[in-house]
């Protein structure tokens, strides 16, 4: 794994941004994962900026979000299809048909499912997939537990990550239960991972990531396992005694 340790929040976004912006002029129908939380908002913001003023296309490119939850229609402020539209999708050039979020309000989740893996499979799987970290180690909404052969399918929300979530919604009562998520496997399938963590409160995650232990209970472990993953942390996120020990660079 690469890591890479950014100043603060604004320098890991830019940084973010910058390796996203040379994949997509390198590869102008390049078909990018996705994900949502409050990580990823300073990178979706400096593509937007850099789309209005360098003119970086993304006409012909395609997106596949990590996760959905279920029972929120994209009308729905709290989803992340409305998510995303708002923080990103309606302020650059890509075609909406283009962006593809599981739907959380399907009458067949089984069904709804195969059809994620099957469009992915169609577009020949993910280029690069941006990903945040939940503090017990879920990616997507894999939460701890979950198969690492797991594909899209749907997951009870730890408790953790409820309580977590409901700083974006009126009250912890609104927040669904479930969700659809990408699997462990669909993402590690993925040519290439770009994991953001930002902040104190992922200390100790990153902590149990980097010491490469593989578990299923702490899906993001399985990214020790990936050939092509790099982190982006800011000095919070990798702690202030650990820079000594985590340095740039490879390990
Ligand atoms: N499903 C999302 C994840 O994809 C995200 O990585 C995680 C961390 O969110 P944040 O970036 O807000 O800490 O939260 C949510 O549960």
């Amino acid at each position: 794994m690469k890591i890479n340790i950014l100043e603060d929040y604004q320098e890991l976004s830019q940084a973010a941004a910058t390796i996203l912006i040379d994949r997509v002029k390198k590869n102008p129908k390049s078909t990018l994962g996705l994900a949502t939380g409050g990580t990823p908002k300073g990178t979706y913001q400096q593509l937007i900026t850099d789309h209005h003023q360098n003119g970086t296309s993304y006409q012909h490119v395609t997106t596949f979000n990590l996760d959905e939850y279920l029972g929120l229609a994209g009308e729905n402020p709290n989803s992340y299809r409305y998510f995303m539209n708002a923080q990103l999708f309606h302020h650059i050039d890509i075609k909406i048909e283009n962006t593809l979020i599981p739907n959380g309000v399907t009458m067949n989740t089984v069904e709804e499912c195969q059809r994620y893996e099957q469009l992915l499979e169609a577009k020949g799987g993910v280029d690069l997939q941006l990903l945040g970290i939940g503090s017990n180690g879920h990616i997507g909404f894999n939460e701890p537990g979950t198969s690492f052969e797991s594909r899209t399918h749907v997951v009870d929300l730890a408790s953790t990550t409820i309580k977590a979530n409901a700083r974006f919604f009126p009250s912890i009562e609104e927040v669904p239960k479930q969700a659809i998520t990408m699997g462990i496997g669909t993402i590690m399938k993925s040519k290439e991972i770009l994991l953001l963590v930002s902040g104190e409160q992922k200390k100790a995650a990153v902590q149990r990531l980097l010491s490469g232990e593989v578990n299923e209970e702490f899906p993001a472990s399985i990214l020790n396992q990936h050939p092509n993953v790099t982190i982006l942390m800011d000095k919070a996120a990798a702690g202030q005694g650990d820079r000594h020990r985590v340095l740039n660079g490879s390990y």
